[in-house]
């Protein structure tokens, strides 16, 4: 995360006037486009993502953003986003778009915080079964004509421990479907969680990796979780177990687990995410993973079902258009959260400032120097920036909101009517 520098101001107010366009990149759900069509949004579909220059050219005069896990938003993507609203990251993680500068330039970022979990869970839960049972392997042997009918190294997973580093949406559905398949649950995680079922927390990462026969990992992309499992911490686990990870590749070694699947100390893998991984579907992706025994790789795939990419697009759309139509930040993952219902027959002003003293009684000031009525004003605010949300009479909205927007604290302003 970089630190707050705010965008030049002062700013001209963006007016409710329109075209409003929005710009959907990977391959987001056609629910959303849907949706934002019926807000009236010129919509924008790309299958892929695009690299952090290239954004930045393509924001320009664009309103919403719509992203998945691969394009990155850094301050430099900001840079002609004068128009930019909202961002939605059309899935859990949002490690992905620099929260702090889309703060400062008065951008609030939008999430699907459960939308995919049941998917995920589910596919750990089938990665368990099939890592105990190298069913991979066996199944490639058979495709070749080979016949290999072994117990050797096969297990049931009833009474087996599961170690899930993370016990949150994913690590706590996972482990209740864990324990319906008969398993004992531990959990690590750096936060109090409630225990579900018979789960139960351990107090180590180190207890868990010296209990677990399966250690999941479910944690955010965080400077803390950066390669938390390295060879020290794989060395710790018990010798044939198994690692999943289906968070982020930037929270397991690749190298150090490639090394402990040879040497035999692992007896399998499934990895659904990488350190890199390309923008969009091609070909010749490479990792030292691959051509090992009982491992299982997948394209980040995690949360991609049909079922959670239709609820995912309709999530997001929607809190991106109640966003657009009444400034709510309910939800957003990077903003002082405010909603409030439309008063009718009045103007809303939306404002982002600067978070210093003495804002909110020069934006007063415009309003009692032009004999506006405030109808309703509300103010939240975070280290950063304030966010207020201020009705006022249809007459006076636009020049209310130009003077504010000339102020030089003025981030972004807007008016919805
Ligand atoms: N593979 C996929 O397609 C896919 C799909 C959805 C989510 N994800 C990833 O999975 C991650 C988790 O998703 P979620 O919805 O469960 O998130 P969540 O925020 O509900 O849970 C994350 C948990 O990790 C814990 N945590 C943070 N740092 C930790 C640490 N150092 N050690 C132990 N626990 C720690 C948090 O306290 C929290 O309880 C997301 O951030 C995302 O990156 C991947
Ligand atoms: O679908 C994606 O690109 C991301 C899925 C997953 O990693 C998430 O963060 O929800």
């Amino acid at each position: 995360m970089s630190t707050a520098r705010f965008p030049p101001s002062p700013t001209r107010p963006i007016l409710n006037e329109g075209p409003f366009r929005a710009l959907l990149l990977e391959n987001i759900h056609p629910s959303a486009e849907e949706m934002l069509k019926a807000e009236g949004f010129q919509v924008e579909r790309l299958s892929s993502a695009l690299k952090p220059a290239e954004l930045a050219e393509r924001l320009k005069g664009v309103h919403l953003l719509g992203i998945r896990s691969k394009t990155t938003v850094p301050p430099e993507s900001l840079v002609h986003a004068e128009d930019l609203l909202a961002i939605g990251a059309f899935c859990i993680g949002t490690n992905q778009v620099d929260l702090t500068a889309a703060n400062t330039h008065g951008i609030p970022v939008f999430n699907a915080p459960f939308s995919n979990t049941r998917s995920v869970a589910e596919m750990v839960v089938a990665e368990v079964i099939v890592l105990t049972r190298q069913l991979f392997d066996r199944s490639r042997e058979v495709h070749t004509g080979q016949w290999r009918k072994v117990a050797t190294g096969s297990h049931e997973v009833r009474g087996k421990t599961l170690g899930i580093i993370g016990y949150g949406h994913i690590g706590s559905q996972l482990g209740v479907l864990a324990e319906s398949l008969g398993m004992r649950v531990l959990y690590f995680d750096v936060m109090t969680k409630l225990p579900l079922g018979n789960s139960r927390a351990v107090a180590t990462l180190d207890e868990l990796l010296a209990q677990s026969d399966f250690v999941t990992l479910h944690v955010p992309a965080l400077t803390s979780t950066h390669m938390m499992m390295g060879a020290e911490q794989l060395a710790k686990m018990k010798k044939g177990a198994c690692l999943i990870n289906a968070s982020r590749g930037t929270v397991v070694d690749i190298a150090a687990l490639a090394a402990s699947l040879r040497s035999k100390h692992l007896g399998g893998a499934a990895v659904d995410v990488y350190p890199e991984e390309p923008e969009g579907n091609s070909d010749g992706f490479v990792t030292e993973l691959q051509g090992i025994p009982n491992v299982v790789l997948t394209p980040h795939i995690g949360g991609s079902t049909e079922e959670a990419q239709a609820s995912i697009g309709k999530e997001v759309a929607t809190s991106l258009s109640k966003f657009f139509r009444t400034g709510a930040t309910t939800g957003a993952v990077n903003f002082p959260m405010v909603e409030a219902p439309l008063i009718p027959g009045t103007h809303r002003i939306l404002n982002v400032h600067r978070n210093i003293p003495g804002v909110l009684r020069d934006i007063n000031r415009i309003v009692s120097d032009l004999n506006a009525n405030i109808h309703a004003q509300v103010l939240s605010t975070d280290s950063n920036i304030g966010y207020l949300v201020m009705d006022l009479d249809q007459d006076v909205s636009r020049p209310v909101c130009d003077a504010i927007a000339g102020l030089t604290t003025d981030i972004k302003t807007r008016i919805v009517s």
